[in-house]
């Protein structure tokens, strides 16, 4: 927990003004008003199927694949709208990457699975991209075990290294946002433990935001809490705040346990 975060005044890396999300006629978010600070860890928690990952979704357009969902209102990445129709969505997932629950190393080396991603948006030369592939598993704190293997395949790798693969891979492309999704609920405690340190180092650089089931986990990376419950945002705060002093009873009822 940070106890700045309530005294710095900090900037924003995302706004989210009156924004609803509709899967067909279901209703999967509702009005939600939300900012993100810049290079601080954001943690999304409440029940399950209260809208988080419909929220991360809905921040890198992933949505957009499917016909049938929408959303309406705002989501202002530093003053650009990211709903709007026009926005460039290759571009945007570039600069928001996102991290999935199970990791998604691609059939492919160690190497290329960070340098895939990188070639889609820059042509680097042999010596550059050797260096941002090595840079980008030394930021995702896995360089040290793969550094002599690299020509293997990513999916050779334990599922706790594959997940750094993968925030390797997110980070590899440089985006100023990432968005994690239960980044690791399919890690051992160790894994997991090199997963959360990995985050207190990335948001020197980026502005994170994280969906968790586990409230120590939320209590110890994230600067700021959302609570959410069947669509709503409920409470959002300072985490310290959120997890000493929720003002919500529904917040409290949740955090100690007594109902989700
Ligand atoms: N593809 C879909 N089509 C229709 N409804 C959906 C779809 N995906 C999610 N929903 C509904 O939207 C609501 C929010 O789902 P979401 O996955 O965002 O919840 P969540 O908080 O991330 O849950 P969990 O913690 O279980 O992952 C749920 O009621 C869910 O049933």
């Amino acid at each position: 927990m940070n106890n700045q975060a309530n005294s710095t005044p900090l900037a924003t890396a995302i706004a989210i003004r009156d924004l609803n999300f509709y899967y067909g006629k279901f209703q999967g978010l509702k009005n939600i008003h939300l900012d993100i600070a810049e290079r601080k860890v954001t943690a999304f928690i409440g029940p399950s199927g209260c809208g988080k990952s419909t929220l991360l979704r809905a921040i890198n357009r992933m949505y957009s694949l499917y016909p049938g969902q929408r959303a309406e209102g705002q989501i202002n990445f530093y003053g650009q709208n990211i709903l709007d129709p026009k926005q460039d969505l290759n571009m945007l997932r570039a600069r928001i990457g996102m991290v999935f629950q199970k990791p998604t190393p691609f059939p492919m080396s160690i190497y290329d699975n960070i340098a895939f991603g990188v070639r889609l948006y820059q042509s680097l030369n042999k010596a550059d991209m050797d260096e941002r592939v090595e840079w980008a598993l030394t930021k995702a704190a896995l360089w040290g075990e793969v550094k002599d293997k690299l020509a293997q395949s990513g999916l050779s790798l334990s599922g706790g290294q594959q997940q750094r693969l993968c925030i390797a891979r997110s980070v590899a492309v440089k985006p100023s946002v990432i968005l994690l999704d239960e980044p690791t609920s399919a890690l051992d405690p160790i894994s997991t433990a090199k997963v959360e340190d990995l985050l207190h180092e990335l948001k020197a650089d980026y502005t994170v935001a994280i969906v968790t089931h586990n409230m120590q986990q939320a209590a110890r990376v994230s600067d700021f809490t959302a609570f959410m419950y069947l669509g709503e945002l409920v409470e959002f705060g300072a985490t310290d705040k959120i997890f000493v002093k929720p003002q919500r009873k529904e917040t409290e009822d949740y955090i100690t346990g007594r109902f989700g």
